[in-house]
């Protein structure tokens, strides 16, 4: 099913447009939402998961129109915010079992079948007995894809997921998202390059409210080559660099120097070379092209 925002606009009492005019569509599998703190993810996040209404601009789901049925959506949503709050010290199988009985299934037989199945979708059965409050923040995140796996939903919408875990949870956490995002609409914020390239299939660069680009992770590279340069700098002249060429990072290297990657059509000068494309600078190119003039 595809999920399509048009002309999405959303302000809040302070004044700030944290959602501005934007228009965007999305088919079935990973989803990747990336932008810098600020841009308006979790602000998009929650107003297509009915949590606040926008000012204006429609969402449909197949067809559900979201703004008007929000019920509707909300049984086949599966959402899961970027801070779950405070858990009760219960085990896992008892906490899913009671959070099943909530969604409704009456049967104590069938929510164990179901409970058994989202603790081996999420691999936690082996702890299933340990209280979720005890649980590594890896664990719990990895126990709110459980949750909200329990009414089987065909939207899954996971709010920066994997900010502060350790790169092994980052990892376990990934995979298991990679499973569940099979046959379903999966959107996941983030701000870590890495993770939209390891996971997702479409994406969009978002900041100040606007989808800056939506592209795919590969098309975005193969855009880019023979456009990316790179020259070792000393440290010092980077500054000066920075005003003679379009710099989109710069790494250091053992000895101090650094790495410079410039963005330009053509060989900026002799001492570059070309180097292969990477998602990071679709993502920085992005961020600058959206950057204001000064004149
Ligand atoms: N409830 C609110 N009231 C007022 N302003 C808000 C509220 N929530 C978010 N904002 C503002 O809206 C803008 C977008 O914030 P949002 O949290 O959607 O961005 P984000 O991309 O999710 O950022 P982060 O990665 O920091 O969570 C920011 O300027 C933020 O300060």
């Amino acid at each position: 099913m595809k999920l399509v925002i048009t002309n999405l606009t959303k302000t809040y009492k302070n004044g700030v447009k944290a959602i501005d005019n934007l228009n965007l569509e999305i088919g079935t599998g990973m989803f990747g939402l990336l932008g810098p703190n600020g841009a308006g993810k979790s602000s998009l996040m929650r107003t297509i998961a009915t949590l606040q209404s926008p000012d204006s601009g429609s969402i449909m789901f197949g067809d559900i129109d979201v703004l008007e049925d929000k019920m509707a959506l909300r049984k086949i949503l599966g959402y899961l915010p970027q801070s779950f709050g405070v858990y009760p010290k219960m085990s896992a199988e008892d906490l899913l079992d009671y959070f099943a009985a909530l969604k409704g299934v009456s049967s104590k037989a069938d929510r164990q079948v179901l409970v058994k199945e989202v603790l081996e979708i999420t691999n936690l059965y082996d702890v299933r007995k340990k209280h979720v409050a005890g649980y590594s923040g890896g664990m719990k995140q990895r126990f709110g894809i459980a949750q909200l796996l329990l009414n089987n939903p065909k939207l899954i919408i996971v709010d920066e997921p994997t900010a502060g875990l350790d790169p092994a949870e980052r990892h376990r956490f990934l995979n298991v998202l990679r499973e569940v995002g099979t046959n379903c609409t999966v959107i996941f914020s983030t701000h870590i390059v890495e993770d939209v390239k390891e996971l997702c299939n479409d994406m969009a660069i978002l900041n100040g409210g606007r989808i800056l680009k939506q592209t795919t992770p590969s098309h975005a590279r193969k855009e880019l080559i023979g456009k990316i340069w790179t020259k070792i700098v000393e440290r010092d002249d980077l500054e000066q660099n920075e005003t003679v060429y379009n710099v989109l990072s710069s790494n250091y290297n053992e000895d101090n120097t650094l790495n410079i990657r410039v963005f330009a059509d053509e060989q900026p000068d002799a001492d570059f070379i070309t180097s292969e494309p990477q998602l990071d600078d679709v993502y920085f190119i992005a961020l600058k092209q959206d950057e204001p003039v000064l004149s």
